[in-house]
């Protein structure tokens, strides 16, 4: 990547709940127009690190500043500049999905199109549908949708593709870059190394509330085997995912 400005600083983060730590003293960068993504195990803290960013949970200490804007002193300038995911319990079950980007854009004052946010996220075919008619992957697409009503700088995916077929994992992950290659910075959550590999331009591993790898894909796995590592097993050409892929067929069909 040729640009390499900082559009969310990260400087000794702390975050305690009582007297458990969960985030121990975090710092990283996000630079503008990547992807990057946040992986660890359960409970590692990358849940809170992504809502403190989104300034909907306080932190213990620490310094976040998004687009030139501090947590601290301009949390509604940050949230003018970032979208972020819903949880489905925040959508009126009985609404249209064209009925739902309008409620939407209303309370954030954006002027859009609804069809043409719909079909960013190929869901112009629902648009007479209600939510709780939406499959897995509909779902996500349509949340994802609904992070770009504000024409975000960044948003913030959490775990994007949990639960979803391989066909709809693909595809959305397709969009993702769409939506990166557009101008917007992505930051996602994600249990799925294979989808950081393919996807994220940058990673940061986090475990117990620390990082304790940030780099490339590539350059975390060139490390990792010149510093002699070898797989047991000799690696297949293929595996059991792209025979599904293979047989199936890659169109969305969820
Ligand atoms: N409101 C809370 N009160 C007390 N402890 C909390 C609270 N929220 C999270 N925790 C604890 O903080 C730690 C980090 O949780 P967090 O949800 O940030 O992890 P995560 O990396 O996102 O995990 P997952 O991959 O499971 O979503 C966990 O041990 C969790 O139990």
């Amino acid at each position: 990547m040729e640009t390499k400005k900082a559009i969310i600083s990260v400087k000794n983060l702390v975050k305690k709940y009582d007297d458990f730590v969960a985030v121990q003293g975090l710092s990283f960068e996000v630079y503008e127009h990547e992807i990057f993504g946040l992986l660890g195990p359960n409970g590692a803290g990358k849940t809170t690190t992504l809502e403190i960013i989104e300034t909907l949970r306080d932190k213990t200490s620490g310094e976040i500043i998004v687009d030139g804007f501090s947590v601290d002193k301009q949390p509604q300038d940050i949230k003018q500049i970032i979208g972020v995911q819903l949880q489905a319990a925040g959508y009126y079950p009985n609404l249209n999905l064209i009925e739902l980007i309008e409620l939407f854009a209303g309370l954030y004052g954006a002027n859009i199109k609804p069809m043409e946010m719909l079909e960013k996220v190929n869901l112009q075919d629902k648009a007479k549908a209600k939510y709780k008619a939406l499959s897995g992957g509909q779902k996500q697409r349509f949340s994802i949708a609904t992070t770009l009503i504000n024409q975000p700088k960044i948003i913030f995916l959490d775990e994007p593709t949990t639960g979803l077929d391989p066909q709809a994992r693909r595809n959305l992950w397709d969009l993702i870059i769409e939506i990166r290659n557009a101008g917007t910075t992505v930051v996602i959550t994600t249990h799925y190394m294979d989808e950081a590999e393919q996807l994220c331009d940058r990673v940061a591993f986090v475990e117990r509330g620390q990082i304790i790898a940030l780099d490339t894909p590539d350059n975390l796995i060139d490390k990792l085997v010149s510093s002699g590592f070898e797989r047991k097993k000799e690696v297949k050409k293929a595996n059991l995912e792209d025979v599904f892929i293979n047989l199936t067929g890659q169109e969305w069909r969820e």
